[in-house]
């Protein structure tokens, strides 16, 4: 598995990383959405999720297997959380590096309760044996266990109990296609618009107790690269400045020179995005340039600056993959505060075909 923008860089934990950390842990429980109403944004994923819900429950039965996929921190397990409550189900969590041989997943499976959610995280992590059972488990509710070793080995079929199995992926495409047909349902969690941000921010303030204005709210969204785990943790960052400089109230002010001291800005880029473009448009005059040379200029490992800074910056447009190397886009220009250098004479053809 390659790493992605938000693996940590030589261990630095990133304020702007979407990957939880132990302090993100220990808090996220207590800002979990606790049913579908209560869970901001992903209007399509909800909508659908509640439909399938809705029938099962109607029908009395178990609902089908939902599988979950989307970049760290849009919500996956607080939604698989959601199924199990509105399903009035009890949960079992584990994960696919929790589950290292197919007897792991065969004494889970066979200790499943009638319609209990089984949650899966990092289903694309699980071993292939383990995989094998699985299948047979989804679609038949049975799966043999095998007693004894070499030629006198046996398998015993088991039979299960109708479950709901609730896989969570952050890499989708990484699924064999066998595993993937086995889910009745999957959502596809999108990255947040700043405005179900400034709403998440909204609501995690008044659980934690903080004050906070529209604007306080909506300046924080605004730097949250469309991430709710992101969101809520530049809330607490930006709390704690506001106690200590200030009256504990959070006004877009605050909130702002808070993430200045940060090194987050307007648009969520750090300390590390910002040399990355900087050194792209000083030193390269905006490209191309080749990665390795780009690294050097900014003093990083190659792997940190492709996985680490380039996914965000090229999501947000800023930055472009060429051919020919990297390329600071016109917006990362403005971003910078600078002009664009003017475009080609018309026939000629430019950097980004105009
Ligand atoms: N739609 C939402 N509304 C409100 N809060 C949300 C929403 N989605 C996520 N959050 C908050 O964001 C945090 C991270 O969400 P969650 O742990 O569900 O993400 P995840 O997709 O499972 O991430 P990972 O891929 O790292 O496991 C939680 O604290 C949760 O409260
Ligand atoms: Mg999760």
């Amino acid at each position: 598995m390659s790493p992605d923008e938000n693996t940590p860089a030589g261990g630095a934990e990133r304020l702007v990383g979407a990957v939880a950390d132990g302090e993100d842990t220990a808090v996220e429980a207590a800002l979990r959405p606790k049913d579908l109403g209560e869970f901001i944004g992903q209007t399509r994923v909800r909508e659908q999720l509640d439909l399938v819900l809705r029938a099962a429950r109607a029908r009395g039965g178990t609902a089908d297997h939902v599988l979950l996929s989307g970049a760290p921190g849009l919500g996956k397990t607080t939604l698989s959380m959601i199924i199990a409550a509105e399903m009035g189900a009890p949960i079992r969590i584990t994960s696919g590096p929790a589950i290292q041989h197919a007897g792991d997943l065969a004494s889970i499976l066979s200790s499943l309760t009638d319609g209990e959610v089984l949650f899966l995280d990092e289903i694309h992590r699980m071993s292939r044996p383990a995989e094998e059972m699985l299948y047979m488990a989804m679609e038949d509710f049975r799966v043999d266990v095998v007693v004894g070793k070499g030629p006198g080995a046996t398998a015993i079929p088991l039979e299960l109990p109708p479950f709901t199995l609730v896989g969570a992926t952050t890499r989708a495409g990484l699924l064999p296609p066998p595993l993937r047909d086995r889910f009745g349902f999957t959502g596809h969690m999108e990255f947040y618009e700043p405005a179900e941000l400034e709403r998440v921010v909204g609501r995690s303030a008044g659980l934690l107790d903080v004050e906070i204005s529209a604007e306080g709210a909506a300046e924080i969204a605004g730097r949250s690269r469309g991430t709710p785990r992101i969101a809520n943790r530049l809330l607490r960052r930006v709390r704690d400045y506001a106690q200590v400089r200030a009256d504990g109230v959070v006004t877009r002010e605050i909130a702002a020179q808070a993430l200045e001291v940060y090194e987050v800005d307007a648009r969520g880029l750090d300390r590390l995005d910002r040399a990355v473009l900087r050194a792209l448009l000083e030193l390269f005059g905006g490209g191309p340039v080749g990665l390795s040379t780009l690294a050097v200029a900014v003093g990083e490992e190659r792997e940190t600056v492709e996985e680490v800074a380039e996914p965000f910056l090229v999501r947000e447009g800023l930055l472009a993959r060429t051919p020919r190397g990297r390329v600071a886009t016109p917006a990362a220009w403005h971003h910078l505060g600078r002009t664009p250098p003017v475009a080609p004479p018309a026939g000629q053809p430019g950097l980004f075909g105009t």
